[in-house]
């Protein structure tokens, strides 16, 4: 029997659910919003962005050509920073749009399934004019830039570097006769490769490029660079620009190609806030910190926690609602199928989807706060904070995407084989998740830096000197006994922490040992670099782990009981999943016993049937309009077979009863004429 909800018809299942939930699901809603007044104004955003409609497409975008599937985004993109500059960016109480609203970000993704051509634009080509140019030149680029006038994209990634940026082979050459400089791609490899919005779409872009004054090169610099005619859109003679072809997600994002033939541009199109060429040629270095010119790496980086957390929400939600209703097996001959939610694996599958998410929102803010007394530290002349927030942002960057990324796929297996549907969302949220963990910085290389950086905090404790405050526990690293063992949050918290202190200490030891061998400090360093990595990926689940606990603590100070309950329950299955994930590391470094593990494990799986009631609110409360989800299986109705038949008969593949290819091929081979 049907249920109607909000004049909705409701599969009785999730209606079932929702009876069931014993919190109050706005409150939770709340806290993932970082309060209420954000959850009014996002409500309002998304009101006016998504009820008109404009949002959809007469033809979904998975039948579409490459072709009308970018001109489609670039339509669909046009409207939406329409409705940015317009009635958007005053509900967001931001003087013009910009950056700065996660809440516009994603309410975006009801307008596109896989990607809007202008991300970059958003996403880097405008925080790099805002964080890499002088104010005159801020002030001449940024208007242009926000109001649409013209459109950008950040091309630093060439044909044969990614990663090692000091690699690029751009140059960029000054001529003090004209006072220009000379961009020149030397080599196949030196063409820029990979930004997003260059194939088709944008008339600027930001050029990495090693800059040559008075034959001196002076290492990777930005520069501002018109690539179309303003308008025509040709490209100007001199550029060969293209789209790079099909790739496993981003199909909508004319990803491109870039190389210069001695084109010119003019010395003031530098961004010269942390480096400057005077007309002469002179070199002139004004940043105090070598790895500013990186900043909008960072940037991106911090803002990638927060949008892997969203999309992990998505797929929880999608998920989660499916489970409710789809019923699989018999293993009790006189009872109902029961819904598959109710299988304990599946829980296993899906509570820690949603804890993360929660985890990872959580510590996005808080990241997003760090980031924000980091830049105004800098403001003021002090770089002393950039180091550690360098290291942390990698780590968080790689994890939190990789987590995501393997979530994601798990929702994808919980859903069975409609999981595997286009239409169910989640490959196209997989698709773009897995990119965010190789985009921006590869998981291994940020890992690594944040290992550099735990390395010397180790050698600062080793030495008694004070520690930065996200390494601070590295001070216990030398009391000579193992952590002790306690499974309460804060003692799961230490043994995490311990795991972190006891692992970078197995590879500074080591590398001491490999130098004395003989190796050179960079061999011993390469020789260690897979424990690097694990140690750098568990000081990162310390800190992750660490932040939600005291982070929903906080949050929650003032919430009724029921939501004080749920909230704890999800940090600690978050706290209990990754230390049974760990137990070999446990018991190296902690003095936990094997009964502490077999009991951890029974408290785990008590804990996921405490949660089992609370799932479908628990996703309920991400509060995903049907809009941003695209999914089948996954709508707040639960409608699931309905939608599935529907979006089959959608199918051009439908449109004729007996397909072309049975006369031109299916016949003749049967007939034996082929
Ligand atoms: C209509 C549209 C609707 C809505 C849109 C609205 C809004 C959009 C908003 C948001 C969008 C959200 C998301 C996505 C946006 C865009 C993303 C899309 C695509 C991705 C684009 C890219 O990928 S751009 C290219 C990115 N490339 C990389 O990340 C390269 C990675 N490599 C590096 O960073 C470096 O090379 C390195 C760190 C690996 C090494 O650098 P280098 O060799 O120079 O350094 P060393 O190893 O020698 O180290 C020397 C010391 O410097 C320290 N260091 C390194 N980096 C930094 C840094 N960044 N800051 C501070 N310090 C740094 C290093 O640790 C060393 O220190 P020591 O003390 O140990 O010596
Ligand atoms: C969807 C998408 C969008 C993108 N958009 C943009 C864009 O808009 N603008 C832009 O400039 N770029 C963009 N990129 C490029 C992206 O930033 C790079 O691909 C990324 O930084 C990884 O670099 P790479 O491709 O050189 O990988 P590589 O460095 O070649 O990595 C290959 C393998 O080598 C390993 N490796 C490399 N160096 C080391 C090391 N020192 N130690 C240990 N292992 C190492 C890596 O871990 C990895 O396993 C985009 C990429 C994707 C996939």
């Amino acid at each position: 029997m049907t249920q109607t909800n909000n004049n909705m018809t409701v599969n009785p299942d999730l209606a079932m659910e929702r009876a069931k939930c014993n919190f109050n699901v706005l409150e939770v809603t709340h806290i993932f919003d970082g309060g209420e007044r954000n959850t009014l104004q996002r409500k309002k955003i998304e009101d006016v962005a998504l009820n008109s409609g404009a949002s959809k497409d007469a033809l979904g975008e998975e039948h579409m050509s490459p072709k009308e599937k970018y001109e489609n985004a670039v339509r669909k993109s046009c409207i939406y920073a329409t409705m940015m500059k317009n009635e958007l960016a005053e509900l967001s109480g931001l003087e013009s749009f910009g950056v700065s609203s996660p809440v516009i970000r994603r309410t975006a993704d009801a307008f596109f399934k896989e990607v809007s051509p202008f991300l970059l634009h958003l996403g880097m080509f405008v925080p790099t004019i805002m964080g890499q140019c002088t104010p005159e030149q801020q002030s001449y680029w940024l208007p242009r830039a926000l109001d649409m006038q013209i459109i950008g994209t950040y091309a630093q990634t060439e044909l044969g570097h990614g990663t090692f940026i000091r690699g690029l082979e751009t140059t960029a050459t000054y001529d003090p006769e004209t006072e220009e400089f000379v961009l020149h791609s030397p080599t196949l490899s030196s063409y820029k490769w990979w930004a997003g919005g260059l194939g088709k779409t944008v008339n600027y872009c930001i050029v990495v490029a090693q800059l040559y004054t008075k034959g001196e090169c002076h290492g990777t610099h930005p520069f501002i660079v018109q690539i179309r005619d303003e308008d025509t859109h040709v490209p100007l003679p001199g550029i060969k620009v293209g789209e790079i072809g099909p790739k496993m997600g981003f199909n909508t994002a004319d990803n491109g190609f870039l190389g210069f033939d001695h084109y010119r541009i003019p010395r003031e199109h530098m961004l010269m806030k942390n480096a400057q060429v005077l007309k002469d040629g002179t070199y002139v270095k004004v940043a105090r910190h070598g790895k500013l010119t990186y900043g909008t790496m960072v940037f991106v980086r911090v803002v990638l926690v927060n949008e892997v957390a969203f999309n992990l929400a998505k797929a929880s939600t999608i998920a989660v609602r499916y489970s409710a209703i789809r019923r699989q097996s018999k293993p009790k001959p006189d009872e109902v199928e029961p819904q598959i939610l109710d299988y304990v694996t599946q829980q296993h599958k899906l509570f820690i989807a949603i804890a993360t998410a929660h985890a990872l929102q959580l510590c996005s803010t808080w990241l997003w706060e760090s980031f924000s007394a980091v830049l105004a530290q800098m403001k003021g002349g002090n770089t002393d904070t950039l180091p550690e927030f360098h290291a942390l942002s990698s780590c968080l960057k790689a994890i939190s995407t990789s987590d995501s990324a393997h979530l994601i796929e798990q929702c994808r297996h919980a859903c069975g084989g409609h999981g595997y549907m286009i239409s169910s969302g989640i490959p196209n949220l997989y698709n773009f998740v897995s990119a965010t963990r190789t985009y921006e910085g590869d998981y291994t290389v940020l890992l690594l830096q944040t290992a550099r950086f735990l390395v010397k905090a180790y050698e600062q404790a080793e030495a008694k000197k004070p520690l930065t405050p996200t390494v601070s526990y590295l001070a216990h690293a030398f009391s000579g006994s193992r952590a002790t063992w306690d499974n309460s949050p804060d003692g799961i918290i230490r043994s995490f922490q311990a795991l972190a202190a006891g692992k970078t200490a197995v590879c500074v030891t080591n590398m001491r040992k490999r130098m004395r061998a003989g190796l050179s400090q960079v061999d011993a360093w390469e020789m260690s670099t897979i424990q690097l990595v694990a140690a750098a990926e568990a000081h990162c689940r310390a800190v992750i782990a660490d932040t939600y606990r005291k982070e929903i603590v906080r949050l929650t100070a003032n919430s009724s009981p029921n939501v004080k309950v749920v909230m704890d329950q999800l940090t600690t299955l978050y706290l209990y999943y990754w230390a049974l994930e760990r137990t070999g590391d446990l018991l190296m470094f902690t003095s936990v016993s094997q009964k502490d593990l077999v009991d951890l494990q029974i408290a785990y799986e008590e804990l996921l049937l405490k949660i089992r009631p609370n799932a479908v609110g628990l996703v309920d409360a991400f509060d995903l309009r049907d809009e941003l989800l695209h999914s089948t299986l996954g709508s707040y109705d639960g409608r699931v077979y309905e939608r599935l038949m529907e979006e089959a008969l959608k199918s051009p593949m439908n449109k004729e009863p007996v397909s072309d290819a049975y006369s031109k091929y299916l016949r003749p081979m049967m007939k034996g004429k082929l």
